[in-house]
């Protein structure tokens, strides 16, 4: 874009920060790639790593040698990514999950699948990071928020001044369970927006889907004792806003697929990425059950996924429930 003569330039690239970045890589082969290209060509083509990241594969290696290490497979499979990882690597480390989603076989949020997995790691050394924070737009510097929650503040503070840049703004918060559950759950209600884009809505149905999503999301996370406030704030609202509506989101687009009649076998066939919602909609869905909360869009997504519910149906019956009062 032009810049208009006499308007302060923005100081948009940020300074490096001096860390030194490991990142494990799934697979051999997939790290030697990463290694040897010095980029990220299947998910993040055209942008070169900067020199301060190496990779392995070795997660002994990458666990051993930090002071804070960073979450970010696929929710499912951080159980068994942590497995590998020895109880003496954590100790006084910092552990920061990036990771959405809750796991199917537990019902637990990813905090607790982390002190499942290493009970020797206690909550205070454990933060979340969530917030609309597309990879995308990330690595090319487009301003974006975040919030970093820890029951210790000081755990918060610490993630806050090691991620926040001129470009990346984080927040910090001590309501881990808000931030889990705000940032996870908000995947179905993009399946749902998707689904809404696929049969060719328009802007009162996903804001419909937004506005209902969260007060779906704000029951659940109530009736575990997260703050109500959080779901105003960034792992809330706002990742709830970027991801039902934004280009990027991989829940959106699998919703969209649905809505335009494709199984949900060939979509997650033809994607490199997850898309988180699928399989936190069938934990949540049987989370709701078991906590008797109700969660209508979470049971009308599950029923379009997994039963074979057909769209137009779904979306019949969500519009003809009982009459409600706004806030219950
Ligand atoms: N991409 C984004 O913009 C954002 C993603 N997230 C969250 O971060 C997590 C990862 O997302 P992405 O990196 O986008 O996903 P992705 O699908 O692009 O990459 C997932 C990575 O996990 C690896 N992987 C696959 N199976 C694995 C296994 N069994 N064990 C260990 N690693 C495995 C893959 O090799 C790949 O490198 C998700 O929970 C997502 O919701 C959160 C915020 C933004
Ligand atoms: O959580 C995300 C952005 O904040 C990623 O969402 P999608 O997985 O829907 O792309």
């Amino acid at each position: 874009m032009a810049q208009a003569v006499g308007e302060p330039r923005l100081p948009c690239y940020s300074p490096k920060k001096a860390f030194r970045l490991l990142l494990w890589a799934y697979g051999a082969s997939f790290a030697e790639k990463l290694q040897r290209e010095r980029e990220n060509t299947v998910y993040l083509k055209g942008i070169p790593f900067p020199e301060n990241i190496q990779i392995t594969n070795s997660e002994a290696l990458a666990a051993e040698s930090a002071d804070m290490l960073v979450v970010a497979t696929p929710a499912q499979a951080v159980r068994e990514t942590l497995h590998r990882i020895h109880q003496t690597a954590l100790s006084g480390k910092t552990l920061v999950n990036l990771s959405k989603g809750i796991e199917v076989k537990t019902g637990l949020r990813i905090s607790q699948v982390i002190r499942q997995v290493h009970p020797e790691v206690q909550d205070e050394q454990i933060a979340i990071l969530y917030g609309p924070s597309h990879a995308e737009e990330v690595c090319t510097e487009h301003p974006t928020t975040v919030v970093a929650a820890s029951t210790c503040l000081e755990t918060a503070k610490l993630v806050q001044d090691t991620f926040i840049t001129p470009m990346f703004r984080v927040y910090v918060n001590d309501d881990v369970i808000g931030v889990e559950i705000g940032g996870s759950v908000k995947n179905i209600m993009a399946i749902a927006a998707g689904i809404s884009d696929g049969l060719g809505f328009g802007d009162n149905a996903k804001a419909a889907i937004i506005t209902r999503g969260i007060a779906e999301i704000s029951r659940l996370g109530a009736r575990l004792g997260a703050n109500p406030l959080t779901f105003a704030g960034l792992a809330g609202i706002g990742d709830l806003v970027v991801t039902c509506s934004s280009r990027h989101s991989r829940n959106r687009y699998v919703g969209e697929m649905i809505g335009k009649g494709k199984s949900l076998d060939e979509i997650i066939q033809s994607m490199e990425m997850i898309a988180e919602g699928v399989e936190t909609t069938r934990a949540v869905a049987a989370l709701s059950k078991e906590l008797n909360v109700d969660m209508p869009i979470t049971q009308s997504v599950y029923e379009m996924l997994f039963e074979g519910k057909p769209v137009k149906q779904a979306v019949y019956e969500l519009m003809t429930r009982d009459p409600k009062f706004e806030l219950s």
